[in-house]
């Protein structure tokens, strides 16, 4: 489903109003006048704004590459959004490299966890969660931790391939897939056994199926930009949710998700005997935040796991199905495989010398997919001095809103090759380098994304799992040209893959519309 005209205008409308509510709560000081500020010079500089929430509704990479060729590094976009956009790599990185003494982004995770997940502010205001829960989640997502959560994703993984192999069997030589929502769905379940065990929906504690819970999270996470700009959490009275059918849809998703959560909390976890999950709500059990706070705590956890990987995977699935470099890619896999004696294990898959590839081919797959913003709040009174950039840039003075517009480096880009997919762009240590340098799809600094290692070992498996047992094929007669987008692959050849969905700037791994017909037939030599 696509976003209507007038539905981005609403979402601009609501990012204007979310934006004047946060900069009159957040006392913003007065913009700075080295700093170029956006729209045209010969109208009242509000029109900017709106121009600059239009455009990154409805044409993000053009926007911001405009802002850096014709503003330079940082561009203010004026009153109500009172925010400086960073598109500028070193300048991003010397964010990134700054402590939270200087920049914040706690009162920014707050602020979402009560406009999104609807978290009880007296719960955030208490600092538990800043305290208590955030740390669990980074210690119980580093790499130490993720072997058994890889292992319960791979098991899930194996057993939707072993289906989709009956269902070749069952028609003949080949069978016809829609791909976006049948890896969309694999990934999602796998992610879901991971981290939460493999019970969540089992009949005797829920109500909900499993596919009813991905229905619901699909519900929620369509209306999180409309979550996030503050309209459900008293910008718009919830009578009048009813006549914004993407809201009233999520906001109600989410009171269902909450319950379940909730539930399944209050049954003593059903299916998970360790692990990150288990250690938040084993915190917040004892810090009796109550059943309902539990399960709004733990809807955060889900859809910081569900939001990207699926997607992610979907797009890497798209290029690798599609790539002149499939041939390579299968060798090293079949290598992989025959040479390694846990070849789906975390350890394996993590390592930086296994499948040089593959691990390139995923860097330049993020690199084209996500769109990552890191946002901070200056702190320090003097305004915040960029260190180590190769231009002079102005200092942003204190309290302002930073976004680091990560999308795609649009400095280190400039190159003709920049918009194909290259799968060997990153590929050896040096590639690998110059990937930690130059894909910022999981964000950096303080917010980094806790989950990139689970993430990166989930999509790696998923891909070796599906390629090495299956051969995929567009069905390109299918492909209706209005809803689909040329896929450019390095020397020139060209590829298909549904619309990106509009409206989730900044929100990391671009979503897709679900429809990408393809024919599957087992891969000749796989059992
Ligand atoms: C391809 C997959 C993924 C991508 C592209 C991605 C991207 C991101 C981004 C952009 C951020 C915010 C970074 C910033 O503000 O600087 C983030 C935060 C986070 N991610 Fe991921 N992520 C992925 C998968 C995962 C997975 C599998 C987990 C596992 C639980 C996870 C857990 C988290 C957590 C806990 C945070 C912090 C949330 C917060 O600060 O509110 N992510 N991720």
């Amino acid at each position: 489903m696509t976003w209507s005209q007038q539905e981005l205008l609403y979402i601009g409308s609501a990012l204007l109003a979310f934006a004047a509510w946060f900069s009159l709560r957040s006392r913003s000081s007065a913009p700075s006048s080295a700093v170029p500020s956006y729209g045209p010079r010969y109208l009242p500089s509000f029109v900017g704004s709106i121009l600059a929430a239009y455009r990154l509704g409805t044409d993000e990479e053009n926007f911001l590459l405009d802002c850096h060729t014709r503003y330079g590094p940082i561009t203010y976009l004026p009153w109500p959004l009172c925010q400086y956009l960073v598109t500028d790599g070193a300048a991003i990185q010397s964010i990134y490299n700054t402590p939270s003494k200087s920049l914040v982004f706690s009162p920014i995770r707050n602020d979402m966890n009560y406009t999104v997940f609807n978290i009880a502010p007296a719960i955030f205001s208490s600092r538990f969660i800043e305290e208590r829960i955030f740390p669990a989640h980074a210690k119980g997502l580093a790499r130490g931790q993720l072997a058994t959560p890889l292992e319960r994703f791979v098991t899930s993984v194996e057993g939707r391939v072993a289906a989709l192999g009956e269902k070749v069997e069952k028609a003949g030589t080949s069978a016809e897939i829609e791909l976006v929502d049948v890896v969309n769905e694999m990934v999602f379940e796998g992610a879901s056994d991971a981290l939460f065990g493999t019970e969540l929906c089992s009949p005797s504690h829920s109500d909900l199926t499993r596919a009813q819970l991905r229905e619901a999270f699909i519900d929620f996470d369509a209306s999180f930009p409309l979550l996030a700009s503050g309209l459900a959490a008293g910008l718009l009275p919830a009578s009048l949710h009813r006549f914004w059918p993407k809201l009233d849809k999520g906001v109600k998703a989410r009171g269902v998700l909450i319950e379940h959560f909730a539930k399944w909390a209050r049954a003593g976890l059903p299916g998970l005997e360790e692990g990150v999950t288990k250690d938040i709500v084993e915190i917040g059990m004892n810090a009796q935040v109550g059943d309902e706070e539990m399960g709004k705590i733990l809807l955060g956890s889900f859809w910081a796991l569900q939001a990207n990987a699926p997607f992610a995977a979907v797009h890497h699935l798209l290029y690798l199905t599609q790539t002149p470099l499939l041939p390579s890619i299968l060798k090293e896999m079949d290598e992989h495989l025959s040479t390694t004696s846990e070849p789906y294990s975390f350890a394996t898959l993590s390592s930086s010398t296994t499948l040089p590839l593959l691990t390139s081919t995923l860097y330049e797959t993020l690199r084209l997919s996500a769109s990552s913003f890191s946002i901070r709040l200056v702190k320090d009174r003097e305004g915040y001095v960029f260190t180590n950039t190769p231009h002079a840039i102005p200092p942003i003075p204190y309290h302002s809103r930073i976004i680091c517009c990560a999308t795609r480096l649009l400095d280190v880009e400039e190159d003709e090759d920049s918009a194909e997919w290259d799968g060997e762009r990153f590929e050896g240590e040096e590639g690998r380098r110059k990937a930690l340098k130059e894909v910022r799809a999981f964000g950096g600094g303080i917010s980094v994304c806790e989950g990139r290692q689970l993430a990166m070992a989930k999509l790696k498996a998923v891909s070796i799992m599906l390629l090495t047992t299956f051969s995929f094929s567009p069905i390109l007669s299918r492909y209706n040209p209005k809803e689909t987008r040329e896929l450019r692959f390095k020397g020139g050849k060209k590829g298909v893959s549904p619309k990106t969905l509009l409206g989730r700037a900044g929100m990391g791994v671009r979503q897709v519309a679900m429809k990408a017909p393809y024919t599957l037939e087992k891969r000749s030599g796989s059992a």
